[in-house]
């Protein structure tokens, strides 16, 4: 089966500009739930990028030893707590956000397991589910079933691996990630070096990115962004590629002035602000013609 390419026009296709008398109440509310102990930065990460890609407000949701952590990295994003101090334990909030992203450094200790099919059972809103939540799910096959039709599920090729299993060739791993996309009707990223979105049989081929993006973090920050794009109401099939678009996009603009090395997850979430205004010349550019 040929791929669509994710390129300029399929964007320019799917984006909404802001309106001008949007406000943050309209404009999106992102949940992130996630974050252990030493792995507060993800969740740092995730937010921050899904605030600077746009939705108007954001809560992240983790355990306490990370309140000061974010409360002093990223003052934009709320912050609610568990009652464990190093993991989640049980996942309980009493806001109505339009998005929820779940899973980067979330762990996977027993009872985050728990609270993590507690949270499917009862979940309505439309997720994205990266990291350790992929793992988890891995574990427990059985709570797949739990899923509302089109999650958006971001594994790159290990935890796409524990979720599938093995391939021995590329077609086979292609073949594979549709039939599970297929059985439980999701959206499944197959991320690297191009990344793929399946949805059932078709295939999205991104056109953006470079191997600047290999550093830690870097899918924390694409979970952060698909999820703002999802609260800002894109469908889940069109917030996966604008966001898989943005995410690459910012690499390749980034990287004639930071080289491959010194280009980190952080300068992913610096470059969106450039990112979006060269979409936007290349719409009104289009325009004009
Ligand atoms: N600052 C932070 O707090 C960070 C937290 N992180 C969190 O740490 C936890 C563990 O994540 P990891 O992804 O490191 O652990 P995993 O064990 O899931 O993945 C690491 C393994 O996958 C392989 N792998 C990864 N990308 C691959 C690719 N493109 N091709 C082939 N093999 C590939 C690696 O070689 C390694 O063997 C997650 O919850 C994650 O969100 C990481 O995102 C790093 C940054
Ligand atoms: N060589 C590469 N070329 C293009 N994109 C890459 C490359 N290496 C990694 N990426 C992208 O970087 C991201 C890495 O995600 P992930 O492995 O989940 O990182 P982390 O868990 O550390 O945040 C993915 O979006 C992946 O497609
Ligand atoms: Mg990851």
């Amino acid at each position: 089966m040929k791929p669509i390419f994710i390129d300029k026009s399929e964007i320019i296709k799917r984006y909404k500009p802001i309106n001008k008398y949007t406000h943050k109440g309209i404009q999106g509310h992102a949940l992130l739930i996630g974050g252990s102990y030493g792995k507060i930065g993800s969740v740092c990460l995730s937010a921050k990028a899904a605030l600077k890609t746009g939705c108007g407000l954001v809560t992240a949701f983790i355990p306490k030893c990370g309140y000061e952590i974010v409360q002093i990295s990223v003052p934009e994003v709320m912050v609610l707590t568990d009652k464990e101090e190093e993991f989640i334990s049980n996942i309980n909030f009493q806001i109505l956000p339009q998005a929820i992203g779940i899973g980067p450094g979330i762990g996977q200790e027993f009872s985050t397991q728990n609270a993590f099919q507690k949270f499917l059972k009862s979940n309505k809103i439309p997720l994205v589910i990266d990291a350790d939540a992929l793992n988890i799910l891995s574990l427990h096959k059985s709570w797949m079933t739990l899923l509302k039709p089109k999650t958006v599920l971001t594994p790159h090729p290990k935890e796409l691996e524990r979720l599938i299993g093995k391939w021995n060739s590329d077609e086979e791993k292609m073949d594979k990630t549709i039939a599970f996309s297929l059985q439980y009707d999701l959206i499944v990223f197959m991320k690297g070096a191009p990344t793929y979105i399946i949805d059932g049989h078709t295939i999205y081929q991104n056109t953006t990115g470079n191997a600047a993006l290999a550093t830690a973090g870097s899918g924390d920050v694409l979970t952060g962004m698909i999820t703002s794009l999802l609260a800002q109401s894109y469908e889940p099939l069109n917030a996966a590629i604008i966001g898989v678009y943005l995410h690459g996009l910012t690499a390749d603009i980034a990287l004639p002035e930071t080289g491959y090395q010194s280009f980190i997850a952080s300068t992913i979430i610096d470059t969106i602000g450039k990112t979006y205004l060269s979409l936007e010349n290349n719409i009104e550019r289009q325009e004009l013609l």
